[in-house]
Parts: structure tokens; sequence; C-alpha cells
């Protein structure tokens, strides 16, 4: 898939096969989370035991917002891939701009679910994947390095509903009108929905949780990711955001037309 070339952005097999490596990436950067605790201070906001000056919010939400001003000063937040945890503090990039040419409606960037995203990884996912409830301060700022990437990855998948939403929309556009129109957000729903994708995706992890999650020299030693975990945070948590992108996308998707 190339960003420069709608036509390869727009082809469901490619968002597919895109969805299926980013499914690695996600894992990876779970397995190195895996081996850290918890590390509730991390994410409390505004915590007397780690004061942050002139700052609202937690360590993570600062050292976060400081990544992506970065970033965004490189271009990141150029790509249609790429959605900012904190739009309001991204900068211009010292960098020429890339005019990719438009394949998302123009309220695309409006879609941002990042909120909803760290909130589900902090509350649900870090219990799942960390090697024990507790703190380690000695690690907060690995902790809050490899949190971002965690995040980072989780949104690109999830926002990845929008390009699935304009190639479903392209493929049939009469019938998604119609329920667009009648703000059917049932009917939007149900034929987003692709049940035997959905269950070919949860086998693939399972096998894949059980490959990466352990050694595979030593079956016995500790387990980083379990196919259990993994196909629940799926199941329960990335799978229904992303759907959820692809219905508001669509919801607005007549405003451009
Ligand atoms: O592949 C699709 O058709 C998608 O809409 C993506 C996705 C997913 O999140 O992986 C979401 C909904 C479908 O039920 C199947 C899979």
């Amino acid at each position: 898939m190339d960003f420069l070339k709608p036509a390869t952005v727009l082809d469901l097999k490619n968002i597919r096969d895109e969805l299926v490596r980013m499914e690695d990436t996600i894992i990876f950067k779970f397995i190195e989370r895996s081996h850290f605790p918890t590390c509730p201070t991390v994410y409390s906001k505004n915590d007397p035991k780690l004061p942050i000056r002139d700052f609202d919010g937690s360590f993570l939400d600062w050292a976060l917002m400081h990544s992506e001003i970065t970033h965004s000063r490189i271009r990141r937040f150029e790509s249609p891939d790429q959605t900012p945890f904190f739009p309001d503090s991204i900068q211009e990039p010292i960098l020429p701009s890339i005019q990719y040419p438009r394949v998302l409606a123009s309220y695309s960037s409006e879609i941002n679910f990042n909120d909803s995203i760290k909130d589900v990884y902090i509350k649900q996912i870090i219990p799942m994947i960390s090697k024990y409830d507790g703190e380690s301060w000695e690690n907060f700022g690995s902790v809050a390095t490899i949190d971002i990437e965690c995040l980072q990855s989780l949104s690109r998948r999830i926002h990845f509903g929008k390009f699935v939403a304009e190639a479903k929309f392209q493929a049939d556009r009469a019938v998604y009108s119609k329920m667009i129109q009648e703000k059917d957000i049932e009917g939007i729903y149900q034929s987003i929905t692709n049940s035997a994708v959905e269950e070919k995706i949860l086998e693939r992890l399972c096998v894949k949780a059980e490959v990466y999650g352990v050694d595979p020299t030593n079956k016995e030693g500790h387990r980083k990711i379990t196919p259990e975990y993994l196909v629940k945070i799926y199941k329960e948590l990335v799978i229904p955001l992303t759907k959820q992108v692809e219905v508001d996308y669509l919801l607005r998707r007549l405003e451009c037309e």
C-alpha cells in the first residue's frame, strides 16, 4: 500500500494485508511491555509522587505529548494513517510538506478515537499484559516509551477503519448512501461486519501468540503474551473500536458528496 497511490490504499485486500502485518507489530510491542509491572503512577493524573511542573496530566501524557510534538516536526501527522493523541499540541513540520492525494473524506482527521484507545489501554490492556501489579520506579521512562509505541500501533490499527470504510462505501455507494441518509446505524454496523474475517483474525492471533509469546526452544519458559489475552484484546477492544471508527466515518460520508 502506497499513500501516494490512492488505488492501492482503497483496495480492501491491501488494507486487510496491512491489518495482518499490524498484528505482528502490536504483539511484539505488547511483549516489550510485558517485561514491566503495571506501574499505576505512570498513568495517574497530576500525581504528587511524580510532580510535573506546568502540566495538567499524567507522566505518560507528558511523554506522549512531547513525543508527538517532535514527530509532528518531522511530518508524522501529514500521513493519512497517523492520528495524534494531542491534536491541539502538534506543530508545523520542519521538513517540506508532502501533498498526499486525498483518499479519505475531508473530515477524516476529526474522527479521532485516541482518548478511548488510551483509556482502554490503561484500564484494560495494561493489567492483562503486565508482568505483575506494582511499581518499578527505575523503569518509568522505559515504561512510558513502550506505552507510546503500543498506543501508536493500536491507534494506527483502529483508525485504519477509515480506509476500510471508504473502500466499502466506494464499492457500494447506493446501499451505504441510503443507510447514511436514514441514519441507520444498526444497518451500517451490520453491513461493515464480516464475521468470517473476524474469526480468521482471532484464529491467527491464537497461533501467533503461541509462537511469538514463548521462547520456541523452551516451551515451559515464561509466557509473555497468552492467546487468551490477545484474542480477548482483539475481540473485545480492537475490532469493536475499529468498527466504531468505520461507522462514525460512514455516518458523515455524504457531507462531501
Ligand atoms: O476487514 C474488514 O472488512 C473490516 O471491516 C475490519 C474488521 C477488523 O477490525 O479487522 C472489522 C470489521 C469486520 O467485521 C472485519 C474485520
